[in-house]
């Protein structure tokens, strides 16, 4: 089966910064994969790139099986993302927001899908709002609210629980994870939650400096670094600590 996305030694450079460096992977058609690295890795602007929004300096993506800069028209209907760098109009309201978006994407029914969004993720006392004025969770909710709104094939997702509170947060991810059950969809998300990345997603992308310095499922990594948590092997990856289990103190050591 054609992968949802194939990331061929894409590069791109910021005048002598090279915020991502000769990066390839694949990722299978129904998969949730993470990206994940410390600030300034170059999570982001992957993912501006993967969408179109930024141009490759060199490399290739193809996502559904098309050529992102030559044949972005034929799959970009197909795709959404949602970013927490990526504010809506602000003074369009919530409501008016989400018809926009779903008349670009060419929804049929414009009016029907917005407010079945709105009663799933809960925003519907949120659509008389105008988007400016929300809070950072409420913008997360909209904004994943837009995200789903052309029922993607493959979602992008740059830090999806970004300023929710545990409760919205754990909801937002049973939300996801139910919207991949039903769809199939493929989702590549970013984030610095490893709680999150450890439910949702069936291997993890580490990015270091631009580079790819280390993937695999979540259990693969755990037992390679020999951690409990992906907390600490995020921790060890991102601090360049060899992959290897720590000796435990002998017994007659006392722990400094
Ligand atoms: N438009 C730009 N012009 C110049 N440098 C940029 C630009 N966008 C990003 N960079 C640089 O590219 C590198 C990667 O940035 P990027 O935003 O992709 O990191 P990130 O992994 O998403 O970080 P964070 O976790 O902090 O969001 C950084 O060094 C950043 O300063």
């Amino acid at each position: 089966m054609t992968p949802a996305l194939e990331v061929r030694n894409l590069t791109k450079s910021f005048g002598t910064v090279r915020a991502v460096d000769d990066v390839s992977f694949s990722v299978p058609s129904g998969a949730t994969v993470a990206l994940l690295g410390g600030n300034g890795a170059g999570k982001t602007t992957t993912i501006s790139m993967l969408l179109g929004l930024l141009l490759p300096t060199s490399g290739a993506v193809r996502a559904l099986g098309h050529d992102l800069v030559r044949d972005r028209y034929a799959v970009l209907h197909r795709m959404n993302f949602s970013s927490p760098y990526v504010e809506l109009p602000h003074r369009l309201t919530v409501g008016q927001n989400l018809i926009v978006y779903a008349e670009l994407y060419g929804v049929s029914d414009a009016k029907g899908r917005v407010a079945e969004l709105a009663d799933r993720l809960h925003i519907a006392d949120l659509l008389d709002r105008p988007a400016g004025k929300l809070s950072a969770g409420q913008k997360t909710r909209v904004a994943l609210a837009k995200a789903l709104v052309n029922h993607p094939d493959l979602l992008l997702l740059d830090e999806p629980t970004a300023s929710l509170d545990p409760d919205t947060g754990d909801w937002v991810r049973r939300y996801l994870e139910e919207y991949r059950a039903d769809t199939g969809a493929t989702m590549l998300l970013a984030s610095h939650n490893m709680a999150e990345v450890e439910r949702l997603c069936d291997s993890v992308l580490m990015l270091r400096a631009g580079k790819i310095v280390d993937q695999g499922s979540p259990a693969e990594l755990l037992a390679k670094y020999g951690r409990r948590t992906m907390e600490d092997v995020f921790l060890d990856i991102a601090r360049d600590r060899r992959a290897e289990p720590e000796a435990e103190p002998a017994s007659d050591e006392v722990p400094a």
